[in-house]
């Protein structure tokens, strides 16, 4: 496995009265009146900003949210404050800007063992571009710097990783520290047959990620999103689903290579369809090959559910990310759901499952499964590319142990 894993210990770095940049993954999934639906990546940051408070540091918590372009008040990082100020006990400050003057003042008036949430980073385009001058603007607020966003790093950004450059020490946190030692132990050797079920709607970014789990995996679903980008390669009409119309080589040549390492890829067989995309929407079950023109897939049939619950059966680890359909509308929850109660059922069973992804997790926490799973990863994307055996910059960008 390429990602290095002995990283910089928190624990030796002294702290009191020191300015500590954490680096959290604070992308939480919100509803329409911005309330947070699952506040697991909340959770998940909790031990280490403890840690730090007790300890007398001052912490500056910085995270992205969403994908906006510019200032966009919905992607705003204020809806975590109230979740995040009653887990740990205090008021968190909330800052309106990541940089500047404004954000400046309130460090220097934070006591030992308090904590400023800085607003979303990406409101700066030099965030994602990984601009040193950002970088450097964020570096020069504190005096050392922790990454604990295990589920951004697969990201080299200003907050990622461009910023380790201008501030050390820089080490990991205890969550980044958990997800490596736990994932890289359980995909570098897992037990045999090994599927991933990939799903979800970031399918620009996943899809190229298939060519390498190909190399990994005995089984590989295919759900969500994900699906039609490959339906339409075949030469299935897809009515108005979500397709990646560049890719369309892309999925006929990682169909092509499933055949030839002789990995079993299985797209759903069913699809259910809606008249637009909306919680009321009209439905009906269509196959895979049949999408009417004006009708969008948002989740897998009941044919589909039977047949990878079916092939499930057969296998030792499982990792799973991206939903199998549009899980925040009752009537497209079922696939989702139903793949979430198959694998805390194997969970049982003594099969390894590790469930990645801020909506796949909000997803099984829905229904109550969280608990019965092997691993819940506060990282998607992050987790897959753990698996593919490549290097994250995040954790590569942090001081060596
Ligand atoms: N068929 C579909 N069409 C559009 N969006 C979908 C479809 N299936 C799932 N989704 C959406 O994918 C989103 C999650 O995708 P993604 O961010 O890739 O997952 P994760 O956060 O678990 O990594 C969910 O909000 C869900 O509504
Ligand atoms: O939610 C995230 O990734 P995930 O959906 O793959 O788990 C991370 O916060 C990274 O977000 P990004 O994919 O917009 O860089």
């Amino acid at each position: 496995m390429a990602t290095k894993r002995s990283v910089g210990d928190l624990k030796e770095a002294d702290v009191k009265g020191k300015r500590v940049f954490v680096r959290v993954d604070l992308n939480v999934p919100l509803d329409e009146n911005l309330k947070v639906t699952d506040d697991t990546r909340i959770r998940a940051t909790v031990p280490t900003i403890k840690y730090l408070m007790e300890r007398g540091a001052r912490i500056i918590l910085a995270s992205h949210l969403g994908r906006p372009k510019g200032i966009t008040p919905k992607y705003s990082l204020k809806p975590v404050v109230p979740r995040l100020s009653e887990l740990l006990g205090i008021t968190v400050e909330m800052a309106n800007d990541s940089i500047g003057e404004v954000v400046e003042k309130s460090i220097a008036a934070l006591p030992n063992g308090g904590v400023v949430l800085l607003e979303n980073v990406r409101f700066y385009k030099e965030e994602e571009k990984n601009d040193p001058e950002f970088a450097k603007k964020l570096a020069s607020l504190a005096d050392l710097y922790v990454n604990d966003a295990f589920g951004t790093a697969h990201r080299a950004h200003a907050s990622t990783e461009g910023v380790t450059k201008f501030l050390k020490p820089s080490v990991a946190g205890f969550l980044m520290q958990k997800e490596l030692d736990y994932l890289v132990g359980a995909v570098v050797n897992p037990k045999k047959p090994f599927a991933a079920i990939v799903g979800g709607s970031k399918v620009s970014s996943k899809i190229g990620v298939i060519e390498s789990l190909l190399e990994k995996v005995d089984i590989l679903i295919l759900g969500g999103g994900m699906i039609f980008t490959f339906y339409k390669a075949q030469g299935y009409s897809v009515g108005s689903s979500l397709v990646e119309e560049d890719k369309l080589g892309l999925a006929t040549s990682l169909l092509e290579k499933a055949k030839t390492k002789g990995v079993s890829l299985l797209l759903p067989t069913d699809v259910v369809v809606a008249d637009k995309f909306a919680a009321d929407a009209d439905s009906k079950i269509v196959p895979a090959s049949g999408i009417p023109d004006g009708w969008m897939g948002l989740d897998i049939g009941p044919d589909s559910i039977k047949t990878f619950s079916g092939t499930l059966e057969s296998t030792k680890t499982i990792i799973w990310n991206g939903p199998m359909g549009v899980f925040e509308f009752e009537k497209f929850a079922v696939g989702t759901e139903a793949i979430a109660k198959k694998l805390a059922d194997l969970s049982g069973k003594g099969v390894t499952t590790i469930i990645g992804g801020g909506d796949s997790v909000a997803a099984v926490e829905k229904v109550g499964l969280a608990d019965k799973m092997s691993h819940i990863s506060t990282g998607g994307g992050a987790s897959l590319e753990l698996l593919e055996g490549k290097s994250l910059p995040g954790v590569l960008a942090l001081d060596d142990a």
